[in-house]
């Protein structure tokens, strides 16, 4: 040691001699010395720029150096940084760290923000519902800001708070990770500030009583209201059930017991309680006066109910039709059991199981019939088309001036007597061509009654009505729970669905309710519900609940209710709405109909219904009908009826052909109709009337209708040879036939666009949707969602032509016998009368089976030859031989191909063949037409 000591000065002799010759080297030790000095200040401006720039997150390397602080401390990292530039900045300005810190601070602070970071990392794994992999997750939210030059993820409390959560959530949960969180942040100040311990635990404890005390006299005041709302909602009740039943749904057995004694005393026992108060008041006053000295927009007041008795009490031939809910009837809803999110349940519980209480007393039944509703009754008879704004007059489509034909018409009328036939149709003895080519002689004809139909037995609807009440307070408590002041003014039940007609507070969005179909569902145990948003034409919105049983409605019934029109016999109706009045269209303003629905959803008897009720109502010279059945099986019981045309068409060839002539027959009765010049066919059969009566010794025959009804479009359409040409006629029937008096109904249990085309939408308006499986098979078929929630079974959707909206129906019901009975009745008066001119043959069938219409294999000289034997005024081979300069063969080939297609007649012997066809309908047979 002592060595050492003594050698030290020698060397520093030796080496301060040295230094002296060079001065630069001084300069530059004293700047590193100064340098050194002045270190602890550069690290301390260095961290101070690095932490604003991290707090105010500018800049790549703000960015970077603030997502590192955040991947390790959280995202209270900001806090952290302002509380380190202080010392930072004291480095800065003196050099040194601050000596005033001591040990305490720095535990204190940092148990404290060791809180900090855990309640970061509590609140954001709960939030993020993430109870593992804490610091992946971490690691990755860091990675995706770092990724994105952004410090905007929540990261909780960064790795360290991850750690920490982790520990104490395995340990204790969330609740032990807040407990440890509170401690941490309690025993940091206290540490920090050095506070006294007992202060803090009086203060502590001071503070949570005052918090109890709060939360307690909330707690009272909430307890208290509610209270109140329940009791005068009590009274609310009670009153009403006092002036209505005089019965105090909320008493004891032994208060009523007691109360009945003293209230009545002279009144007979076995008399009911309500009939020894009936006061002068009618129930409809009741409830009126109810409603206006009691009702709010938010309390709930008995709304008016409307639950018909069945119309008919006749024994039933027949028992209603089997629903899967009448063979395992579904249990009653216990509506005490059905979660009300209502105030309180004991007025619920008291009304259901109040023995005294008869649900029926309740309910106001409408014993007088309601009148039909006929749809289309209120449409003009003018043929306007969907988008026209004139009606079409037949001059304007024939191209002919009623001044021009009138006279001619007139002259004729007074010369010959009956109206000029066809040009298509051979004219037979006493035959006048006035639509169709075969008239029905039917002087004799008797039309089928109800009689030969059974009665279908009603449907108990007696629980559901029980029911109504108690739902209609469910409705309401529901729609309360969700904060909307809405009265149920109304409770319809109708044999489906029961309609709730209630009625928004001022304020109240129409969209809030109808987004909470599915909780009212809930609330009612529905098992479907719809809403219309409002009800079209009312200022309330109308909630469709289905019934738990669906009521059926019988055939026979409905048509007697209906009542047998002759006069009109294309008004038929279909079944009954939820108004349980009796549902009429009117076929001939529809003036078609689209009816869709899947498999099983009771298409087939709508169509069974219709045809029934047209042959209740009308003689084949009223009606004519075409049916098309593809599937063969269900229209077939109406062949040799002498109403149909042709037999029932079930070959998609046939049906096609068949379709096309329906066409021409619409032209043939334009060009009547024009003749006459009346606008259509009701026109002409008035003219008709007029002319029989005026002179006797003629009788014309009025213009049939002609009802073409296919069963099954998506057969036809989906059959590539002829689809095209289905689509084209179907079209065109639809846009000119009301005014001829031809009106199609279009089935498919196939609703979609490439069935039924745009085309074929755009011109059949009115629609009845049955139940479809999916929104999007509503809406091809209604524009809009609904019928996937219909329930099946003849549930249906109406909507007609110019109506507001759908209508809810349910389709009246008859069995394959009663259809039976019809047509054998039917049948036992006479032959079918099938018309010729109407029948698709076989050959026709195989004409279009070689190549179409043939089209392709037509003379080039074909349209020069038509217009030729137009003006010629008839057709003969050697006339077009010399004509156009062509040999034998080739002339003898056109002229079969003109037979063929029915535009000229048979040979007749040397003179030319007749023509079948008229200028006006020349572009239609043109080469490409
Ligand atoms: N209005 C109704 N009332 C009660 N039940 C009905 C009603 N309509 C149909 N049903 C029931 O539904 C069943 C099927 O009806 P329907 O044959 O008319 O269905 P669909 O739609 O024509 O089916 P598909 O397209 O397969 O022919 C009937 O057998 C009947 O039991």
């Amino acid at each position: 040691m002592a060595a050492t000591t003594k050698r030290r000065p020698a060397s520093k002799a030796k080496a301060r001699p040295r230094k002296k010759p060079a001065p630069r080297k001084k300069a530059s030790n004293d700047t590193m010395t100064w340098l050194k000095d002045r270190g602890p200040q550069f690290l301390g401006l260095f961290a101070s720029l690095l932490a604003v720039l991290a707090i105010a997150k500018v800049g790549l390397v703000g960015k970077f150096i603030a997502n590192m602080v955040r991947l390790i401390v959280g995202g209270s990292y900001q806090f952290l940084l302002l509380v380190l530039l202080v010392p930072f900045l004291v480095v800065l300005a003196y050099g040194q760290w601050p000596r005033r810190f001591k040990w305490q601070h720095y535990v204190g602070f940092g148990l404290f923000y060791l809180g900090i970071m855990l309640v970061g990392s509590i609140l954001l794994f709960n939030k993020m519902n993430v109870h593992n992999n804490y610091t992946q997750v971490i690691q990755t939210l860091i990675n995706q800001d770092l990724n994105n030059h952004a410090v905007t993820t929540p990261v909780g409390g960064g790795l360290i708070g991850a750690v920490l959560y982790s520990a104490t959530y395995m340990a204790s949960s969330n609740f032990g990770a807040w407990l440890v969180a509170i401690v941490l942040l309690i025993i940091g100040l206290v540490v920090m500030f050095n506070l006294p311990l007992r202060e803090v635990f009086d203060n502590f404890f001071k503070l949570a009583e005052g918090t109890g005390d709060f939360v307690q006299t909330q707690a009272t005041t909430a307890h208290e209201k509610v209270t109140e709302s329940i009791e005068g909602f009590r009274d609310r009740q009670r009153t009403a059930m006092n002036d209505f039943f005089n019965d105090d749904p909320f008493a004891s057995e032994s208060d009523k017991a007691a109360k009945l004694a003293g209230v009545v005393p002279e009144a007979d026992a076995s008399q009911p309680v309500k009939l020894a108060t009936t006061k002068a008041k009618s129930p409809q006053d009741v409830l009126a006066d109810a409603a206006e000295a009691e009702a709010t927009a938010t309390e709930f007041k008995m709304p008016e109910i409307v639950a018909p008795m069945p119309h008919h009490e006749t024994t039933p031939t027949v028992p209603a039709p089997v629903t899967p809910s009448a063979t395992a009837p579904a249990p009653e809803p216990d509506l005490t059991q059905v979660p009300i999110p209502s105030l309180d349940d004991a007025p619920a519980a008291s009304m259901s199981f109040d023995p005294d209480f008869d649900p029926n007393d309740v309910i106001q039944s409408e014993h007088e019939e309601i009148a039909p509703v006929v749809f289309g009754a209120d449409l003009p008879d003018d043929d306007l088309l969907p988008g026209q704004e004139t009606p079409l007059t037949h001059a304007d489509i024939l191209g002919h001036s009623n001044q021009a034909t009138s006279p001619k018409t007139q002259a004729h009328q007074a010369g010959v007597g009956h109206v000029e036939p066809s040009t298509i149709t051979e004219p037979k003895a006493d035959v006048d061509a006035s639509g169709l080519g075969t008239v029905i002689d039917d002087k004799d004809y008797v039309l089928p009654t109800t009689e030969l139909l059974q009665h279908i037995g009603s449907t108990d609807q007696s629980a559901e009505r029980d029911a109504l009440n108690e739902k209609a307070r469910i409705l309401h408590e529901t729609l309360k729970s969700f904060n909307i002041n809405a009265t149920v003014e109304k409770v319809v039940l109708g044999p489906t669905v029961t309609q709730y007609e209630i009625k928004p507070a001022v304020g109240v969005k129409v969209s809030k309710i109808q987004n909470l179909a599915d909780d009212l569902a809930l609330a009612l145990a529905a098992k479907s519900l719809r809403i219309e948003a409002p009800i079209p034409g009312k200022n309330v919105v109308g909630i469709e609940v289905a019934n738990d049983q669906q009521a059926t409605v019988g055939f026979r019934d409905m048509v007697e209710e209906a009542g047998i029109d002759t006069e009109k016999p294309l008004v038929v109706p279909i079944g009954r709405g939820v108004t349980s009045g009796v549902v009429k269209l009117d076929l001939t303003k529809m003036p078609h109909l689209l009816i869709a629905g899947s498999t099983g959803s009771g298409k087939s008897v709508a169509i069974n219904g219709i045809l029934a009720s047209i042959l209740l109502q009308a003689k084949p010279s009223q009606v004519r009908l075409m049916l098309v059945d593809p599937k063969k099986v269900e229209l077939s019981v109406y062949n040799d009826i002498p109403h149909l045309i042709t037999p029932v068409i079930s070959d998609p060839k046939k049906a096609s052909l068949g379709l096309k002539k329906v066409v021409a027959e619409m032209d043939r009765r334009f060009k009547l109709l024009a003749e006459e010049g009346v606008r259509n066919i009701d026109g002409y059969n008035r003219f008709v009337e007029k002319q029989n009566t005026s002179d006797p010794s003629t009788v014309l025959q009025k213009m049939p209708y002609l009802v073409v009804i296919i069963d099954e479009l998506a057969d036809l359409m989906m059959t590539s040879t002829v689809s095209g040409d289905v689509e084209n006629a179907i079209v065109r029937i639809a846009q000119l036939g009301r005014a001829a008096g031809i009106h199609m109904i279009v089935a498919t249990q196939r609703p979609s666009v490439d069935i039924i085309t745009g085309l074929i939408k755009a011109n059949v308006p009115s629609r009845m949707a049955f139940a479809v499986s999916s929104g999007v098979d509503s809406r091809t078929i209604l524009d809009s969602n609904g019928a996937e929630k219909l329930l099946g079974r003849g549930d249906m959707l109406f909507a007609p032509i110019g109506s507001n909206g759908p209508q809810r129906v349910q389709g009246a019901f008859l069995t394959d016998e009663d259809v039976e009975a019809l047509t054998d009745f039917i049948k036992n008066q006479g032959e079918a009368q099938y018309d010729d001119s109407m029948t698709v043959s076989d050959e026709e069938v195989k004409a279009l089976e070689n190549g179409g219409d043939g089209a392709d294999d037509l003379d080039e000289k074909w349209d020069e030859v038509l217009e030729f034997i137009l003006r010629a005024g008839g057709a003969s081979t050697s006339s077009i031989q010399r004509h156009f300069g062509m040999g034998y063969n080739r002339a003898g080939r056109i002229v079969d191909a003109l037979e063929d297609r029915g535009l000229v007649g048979p040979a007749n012997g040397s003179k030319p063949r007749e023509l079948r066809f008229t200028p006006e309908m020349l572009d239609r047979f043109r080469k490409n037409a």
